[in-house]
Formats: C-alpha cells, sequence, structure tokens
C-alpha cells in the first residue's frame, strides 16, 4: 500500500540547539534505515520549508501509523497523509 505522506517540522524555540541536532540525527538514521528497508519510498524537501514529502509503501495503514509515530520527531511535525491507489492511465507499475 502506498502513501503520500507530507510532514511539516515545528521544533519549539525553546529547544537547546544540543537536544534539536540529536533529534535530528537519530531521525536522519532511522529515515535512512527506512528507505534502505524499500518502506519509506521517497523523501523529498519542500523548497523553501522545513517540511517534507514522502511516499511509503508498507502492508497496512496500522504499519504506517507505528513507523510515523515512533520517529523522533514525530511530536513536533504536523502530518498529512493520503492513501495512494493505482490510476487507470498510469504507464507505471506501482514498483517504478
Ligand atoms: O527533515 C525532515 O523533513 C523531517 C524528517 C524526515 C526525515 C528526516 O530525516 O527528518
Amino acid at each position: 500500500m502506498l502513501f503520500h505522506v507530507r510532514m511539516d517540522v515545528n521544533l519549539p524555540q525553546t529547544m537547546p540547539e544540543n537536544q534539536a541536532t540529536a533529534l535530528k540525527k537519530t531521525e536522519k538514521d532511522i529515515a535512512q534505515g527506512l528507505q534502505e528497508s524499500g518502506k519509506w519510498r521517497h523523501l523529498w524537501r519542500i523548497a523553501g520549508q522545513y517540511a517534507n514529502i514522502s511516499v511509503f509503501d508498507v502492508s497496512s495503514v496500522d504499519e504506517l501509523h507505528t513507523l510515523i509515530s515512533t520517529l523522533p520527531l514525530f511530536p513536533y511535525m504536523q502530518i498529512q497523509i493520503m492513501p495512494l491507489c493505482r490510476h487507470p492511465s498510469s504507464i507505471r507499475s506501482n514498483d517504478a
């Protein structure tokens, strides 16, 4: 199952720099592991914003929720999720 996910990050201004740096480092390690596993299919920065557009390929909504809600930055993100299905005019398979 494919999901289009938008994540907007809002770290509190009061968060100490070293805490923010550590959170981002852990988040990066997890995000790169999930990309290597194929579950986090795409990760794109939205130009000019501390936000990303991602595509996840997971087996259930519950799996998606678990992945996203256990990210270190989850408490500081606004998240919008759109489930995706095949478009009848698409010339690509879901594997593309
Ligand atoms: O920077 C972000 O967009 C937030 C988050 C998503 C992946 C990652 O490494 O951090």
